[in-house]
């Protein structure tokens, strides 16, 4: 039995970095993937205060305007010293144009100026959401240390300032499959498998 409606699945995401993660999590599941972008959906608008509102919210537009069954991420680097900012609003601190060695600049003044704790978590929160209205959840989380200034050129968005726990190195350091290991994107993948498939 098909597990999706013409075996399709939508990536409701505008994000290059998140797709090609994305993609390389669903390799080899026989699934023909496509993204928001490629099918031209419309962006939408994060007025959720939670990773699984917002990954609700990216979801329902893009089975809406698709029709296909769609897969769904809200995520972002939570830090200790600035009680989880900047959590959901972590593309936010790139400003509108996504500029995240700024936004790691400002993460590295707020933290050191509220007392320097550098423990801090990724996560990711995914939404399987069916035409006919089913729907599977996942989340995923990593800890890990913060690191400033940034290292490394590789991943996206705050990857340069984060050393996953028990590594020495930044995902920014790490090639795509080292970071695969560990990030809060794979771990969610997991977990939902592990509610698909049973
Ligand atoms: O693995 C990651 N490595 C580094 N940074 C990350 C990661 N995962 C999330 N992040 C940060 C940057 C991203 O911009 C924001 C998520 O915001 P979020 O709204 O979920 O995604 P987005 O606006 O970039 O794309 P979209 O909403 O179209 O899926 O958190
Ligand atoms: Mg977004």
């Amino acid at each position: 039995m098909e597990l999706f409606p013409g075996n399709r699945l939508v990536l409701a995401t505008r994000n290059e970095g998140k797709v090609r993660e994305m993609q390389r999590l669903l390799e080899g599941r026989g699934v023909e993937v496509t993204t928001a972008a490629a099918l031209g959906l419309p962006e939408v608008e994060e007025t959720g205060t939670s990773f699984e509102e917002n990954a609700t919210l990216k979801a329902e537009s893009a089975v809406k305007a698709s029709g296909f069954a769609v897969l769904a991420d809200d995520s972002g680097l939570s830090a200790d010293a600035l009680g989880g900012a900047p959590g959901v609003y972590s593309a936010d601190w790139g400003g509108p144009e996504r500029d995240f060695g700024k936004a790691m600049a400002r993460l590295g003044r707020e933290v050191k100026a509220a007392g320097d704790d550098r423990g801090a978590k990724f996560v990711s929160v995914l939404v399987l959401l069916w035409p006919d209205g089913r729907r599977v959840e996942a989340r995923g989380e990593v800890r890990g240390t913060l690191v400033f200034p940034p290292r490394g050129e590789g991943g996206f968005g705050y990857d340069p300032c984060f050393i996953p726990e028990g590594e020495d190195r930044t995902f920014g350091e790490m090639a795509a499959e080292e970071k695969a290991r560990f990030s809060h994107r794979s771990r969610a993948m997991e977990a939902l498998m592990r509610e698909l498939l049973g």
